[in-house]
């Protein structure tokens, strides 16, 4: 049995973003390039401006060298000037919202030490889990005496 807290609610944002987000979520799982693992992941998140930005996996040959959607999601959000998210959302082909892997979990721990995780499943189930829960006790950036949004 899980100990971490599971939520049903969405009420970080509105009825209507919560429906696009689902909808991009579950679409940009078509952006993945996955023919190794043919597990195809989508990541959309929101940023504090309210923009949507999604990205998915890309493997490579080198298996190491792969990257997760959540972590290009993320990097494309930041390179386009964003530091601060409402909510991350992933997607993939399971039935089963999947979770995280924990390299993402701290690369997004960065940029809000307890951002809200929306996790879909392929029919478009929802729960949502805070990445504190996820990852408790984390090392961030105040523990360097930064903030990400001055950097
Ligand atoms: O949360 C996750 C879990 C896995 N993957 C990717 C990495 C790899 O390409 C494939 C199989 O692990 O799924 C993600 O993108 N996000
Ligand atoms: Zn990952």
């Amino acid at each position: 049995m899980s100990t971490v807290p599971i939520h049903k609610d969405h009420n970080e944002i509105s009825v209507e973003e919560f429906a696009t987000l689902k909808q991009k979520v579950l679409e940009a799982r078509d952006l993945s390039y996955s023919p190794y693992s043919k597990f195809r992941v989508g990541c959309t998140l929101i940023t504090e401006s309210g923009q949507y930005v999604s990205g998915a996996n890309i493997e490579n040959a080198s298996y190491g060298a792969c990257i997760c959607a959540e972590r290009t999601a993320i990097s494309k959000a930041l390179l386009e000037g964003n530091r601060k998210f409402k909510v991350i959302a992933i997607s993939s082909d399971s039935k089963e919202p999947i979770s995280p892997c924990g390299i993402c979990r701290q690369f997004i721990r960065e940029f809000g030490p307890n951002v809200p995780i929306y996790m879909f499943g392929a029919d478009g189930s929802f729960i949502k889990v805070f990445l504190q829960d996820l990852l408790p006790l984390s090392f961030g950036p105040e523990n360097l005496g930064v903030n990400p949004q001055d950097a």
